[in-house]
């Protein structure tokens, strides 16, 4: 193919010079994407696709309106696209075009949605040359202006804070990027747009330098992190720069994120608990959805901050009790301050939006407004004796109150009441706030109300009937009158046009009005957007203020939030303590008994009791009861009342869950890998002071590695880590370990059986079960009943047995070694043909027996079951069975 000229050549070679996905280059009145872009936007947004010619060759073509990009741009983005924006500009020779913005996830300003939108770089520390911090780590929300920064220890550290803030698109830095599995855990996982940006900002000094300068170096020696956090810092700054957008401005504070100041989640237990969102990835059902009553998007997006971020200050949460306290019990008050946030508009978004200069009037108008609603919250508060005395006073008083009045006051008397969305075509100011524009204005006003008044005067004068005035494109101003009186104009009507019922004329006088008016229009419409610009800006420079303003009702949103849903749902303050005892006094899950008739339970856990086995029945309620336990701990740790008559929790410096993997599959791993390794980061990362919950640890393999595993890890969680540890199973085997290991506590769910019925009573009892009604479940879910009743003959031969035995292919006779796990003894197998060869010996019974057998059954003899650690008995075990199979081979 020769190579394109013309537009499409200039297209592609744009294109070439950036590393976005697509181009959308504007031509005239529309921005056009040409070759693959045409036909990947034509795909994805189902516009119409046309050719263009370019020297012999054609290419595919797609365009749109130069005013519609903006929800194109936004469609292609959600999807993950990085989009350049090339505008056209004229010069002596004609046009030509430029690159003036990458829009990408995490720099699209034109959002509708109220989540966080954070931008995140990761920096491997070993790339930078750094000492101790691992990883580096800084994250951004340009719609915002939120700056943070986290150390992290490690990769699974970097992977928490991440998952923690769930960024739309990450910077890997430069050894990052070469690591495939962070970066295939990033992409699949966060579903995060990943960006290669150019290594050369993230080189340590370089990064330093740009922190510096925008933030301040005294900030940034403050903030006391490593150089791979820095290093990350500044690739953002540099990186927001060069896309473009225009929002660095509004970045106006960097704050350190501490993983020492918050309970640790990682990225399963995030998921786990459902906090944002329910496994299946819906979010309805998911804590957050249920506990979120706020008003404001604002006020939504902390509260979700929140509950991704539980604290571990017993002063914070404390303090964040006390509110909600107040809050709870001022039903009244808390009222009319949700009426009073109902009219509050996102200010922090708006900083950004002023600094962009997207801003139009109307966004100034609500900022006017949502200032107003600081000192009226402030007065509500005042004036209810439950409140004025909490700790919302101060915070409805931390922001600069005298500032964000003035600032009301000028938006206030600058803007009109009802300004248009577009800034460029006035009437967006007020009477007297620009001398020079009231005369235009008043120019303007008296040849817009002459030519009002037209109509009327012509009539009167003329005496004639079906007269108006109008304008259009083409005509312009006109005089048009019925077809009926048209004959009856004066002589100095000039006629411009014909239609059915009427006709159109203009005077010389009219024509003057017009020219007048437009130029009027022209003048007011310049001078408007000069002002309103100057106006813009000054609302840009006051971008730290609107996001304390903006905070400040976010706070006093969020705990509103929480304290009405605690009235309505007769949530009790937990009493918060360092120390290691939970005590729930008919405690419920917070998402379950929105649905169900729930039956509460009580929990006791302390130094004694560290350690709960789980027993009960397959749906009696196991995994609702500890997710339960974790939920309420969680609440509690971001200072919210819980579901419970009475509740004692000891603070947790991490909750770690395991409860069974959904969706790794695709990444190669299989389910009982995925188990494992969430297991292993659990012994790892769990400390004295963190509350784990297992459910179901070993269940994805064989039956003895299973209960070894979970033995196992038992002792070592009891012994070794000393965690706050709830582990439902259905190895009853597991029960016995409250004999040996003092901390161990046996807990079950009750069930009742009468004439083969089974009743889940949903109620937790101390002691084991041993019973899982399995079948029951199997029945209950539709499992044939040839099945069903199959299952219950061998399961009550099982019991008799009390025994595991394995099956042979077509044959109802077993074929393995049979060990009895009641006596820990072990019974020899029976052989398929029941026939004697070379070499069997007899038994005192006389059946025979082989050589092979014989050694094993000795060696059995010599092994002591008493002193022999468990782990240990059952791999001698599964040696001496496979050295019986193997024999059989
Ligand atoms: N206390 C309760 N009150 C009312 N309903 C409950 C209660 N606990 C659990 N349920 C309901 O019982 C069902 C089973 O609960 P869950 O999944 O916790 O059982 P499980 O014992 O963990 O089951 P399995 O062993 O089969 O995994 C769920 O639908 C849950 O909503």
């Amino acid at each position: 193919m020769t190579e394109a000229t013309g537009i499409v050549g200039e297209f592609l070679s744009l294109k070439a010079d950036t590393d976005a996905d697509i181009l959308a280059m504007q031509c005239g009145d529309f921005y056009e994407f040409f070759a693959e872009d045409a036909e990947l936007v034509a795909d994805e947004l189902d516009l119409k696709l046309s050719k263009k010619s370019s020297h012999g060759s054609s290419y595919p073509m797609a365009g749109v309106p130069l005013a519609d990009l903006t929800p194109y741009l936004k469609a292609l983005v959600e999807r993950g696209y990085r989009v350049a924006v090339a505008d056209q500009y004229e010069t002596d020779s004609g046009h030509a075009r430029e690159i003036v913005r990458v829009v990408t996830p995490g720099t699209l300003l034109e959002t509708t949605d109220a989540d966080a939108q954070y931008l995140a770089a990761v920096v491997d520390g070993d790339a930078v040359g750094a000492g101790d911090t691992a990883y580096g780590l800084a994250f951004a929300d340009v719609t915002t202006g939120r700056f943070l920064v986290a150390d992290a220890e490690d990769e699974d550290d970097a992977l928490t804070e991440l998952y923690r803030f769930d960024p739309v698109e990450v910077l890997p830095g430069p050894d990052a990027r070469a690591n495939d599995e962070l970066l295939s855990t990033i992409r699949e996982r966060l579903d995060a747009t990943l960006t290669l940006h150019d290594t050369e900002a993230f080189a340590p000094k370089r990064a330093d330098h740009a922190v510096g300068d925008h933030f301040g170096r005294e900030t940034v020696d403050r903030l006391a992190v490593g150089t791979p956090t820095i290093a990350a810092a500044g690739a953002i700054l540099e990186y927001v720069a060069e896309t473009g957008a225009g929002v660095l401005a509004s970045m106006t504070r960097i704050q350190a994120h501490h993983g020492d100041d918050h309970v640790t989640l990682d990225a399963t237990t995030q998921r786990n608990l459902e906090l944002t969102e329910t496994m299946q990835g819906d979010r309805d059902g998911s804590l957050f959805e249920t506990i979120d009553h706020t008003e404001t998007s604002a006020g939504g997006r902390l509260l979700k901050e929140w509950l991704q971020r539980p604290r571990r200050s017993l002063e914070v949460l404390e303090r964040r009790q006390e509110s909600v306290d107040a809050l709870a019990s001022a039903a009244l008050a808390r009222d009319e301050i949700q009426d009073q946030l109902g009219e509050a508009y996102d200010l922090a978004r708006l900083a950004s939006k002023a600094s962009h200069g997207s801003a139009d009037a109307r966004d100034l108008r609500s900022a006017a407004e949502t200032l107003g609603v600081l000192p009226a919250l402030a007065e509500t508060i005042a004036s209810s004796p439950d409140l004025t005395e909490s700790p919302l006073s101060e915070i409805v008083d931390r922001p600069d109150r005298e500032a964000a009045r003035e600032l009301r006051e000028t938006l206030a008397e600058a803007i009109a009441d009802d300004p248009p969305s577009t800034v460029t075509q006035g009437e967006l100011f007020q009477r007297g706030y620009d001398p020079d524009l009231d005369e235009v204005i008043d120019q303007h006003e008296e040849v817009k109300e002459w030519l009002d008044t037209l109509a009327e005067r012509e009539k009167g004068k003329y005496s004639l009937s079906h007269v108006t005035v109008d304008r259009n494109k083409t005509d312009g101003y006109y005089i048009q009158v019925g077809k009926s009186a048209a004959d009856g104009v004066p002589d100095h009507y000039e006629q411009i046009k014909t239609l059915k019922n009427s006709k159109r004329f203009t005077t010389d006088e009219l024509e003057d009005k017009e020219r007048e008016i437009l130029r009027l229009e022209e003048q007011r419409g310049e001078l408007e957007y000069e002002l309103f610009e100057e106006l813009r800006e000054e609302v840009a420079a006051r971008a730290e203020l609107l996001q304390d303003v903006g905070r400040a009702l976010a706070t006093v949103d969020a705990l509103s939030s929480l304290a009405s849903h605690a009235a309505e749902n007769r949530w009790v303050k937990p009493d918060l303590h360092q120390g290691d005892d939970l005590r729930l006094e008919q405690g419920r899950h917070p998402v379950v008994e929105q649905t169900t008739e729930f039956v509460p339970n009580d929990v006791r856990m302390d130094k004694d009791r560290g350690f709960l086995v789980v027993t009960g029945p397959n749906m009696s309620g196991k995994s609702t009861y500890m997710r339960q336990v974790a939920g309420i701990t969680l609440l509690a740790q971001i200072g919210s009342f819980v579901p419970a008559k009475e509740a004692e929790i000891g603070l947790v410096d991490g909750i770690f869950t395991r409860v069974g993997a959904l969706d790794e599959l695709a990444q190669g791993r299989s389910t009982f890998m995925v188990e494992m390794s969430e297991l292993s980061n659990i012994l790892h990362a769990a400390t004295e002071e963190s509350l784990v919950i297992l459910d179901e640890v070993g269940r994805g393999t064989a039956t003895y590695d299973g209960i070894s595993i979970a033995w196992a890890a038992t002792e070592y969680l009891h012994n070794e880590v000393q965690a706050k540890t709830l582990f439902a199973t259905h190895y009853h085997e597991l029960t016995g370990l409250a004999d040996s290991l003092p901390r161990v506590a046996n807990v079950h769910i009750a069930a009742d059986e009468r004439d083969g019925d089974v009743t889940f009573l949903r109620t937790v009892r101390d002691g084991p079960t041993d019973r899982s009604y399995g079948i029951h479940v199997a029945d209950l879910a539709g499992v044939p009943d040839p099945v069903v009743e199959r299952s219950r003959d061998v399961l009550e031969r099982l019991r008799e047995e009390k025994a595991i035995e394995a099956k042979g292919g077509g044959s109802s006779d077993p074929v393995q070694a049979v060990f009895d796990l009641g006596s820990g003894q072990f019974s020899g197998a029976a052989s398929p043909d029941g026939g004697q060869s070379a070499g069997e010996s007899e038994t005192d019974e006389g059946e025979t027996i082989d050589p092979e057998a014989k050694a094993v059954l000795e060696d059995l003899e010599t092994l002591d079951v008493n002193t022999t650690p468990p782990i240990e008995l059952v791999s001698k075990v599964q040696t001496l069975q496979q050295r019986l199979t193997d024999r059989d081979d």
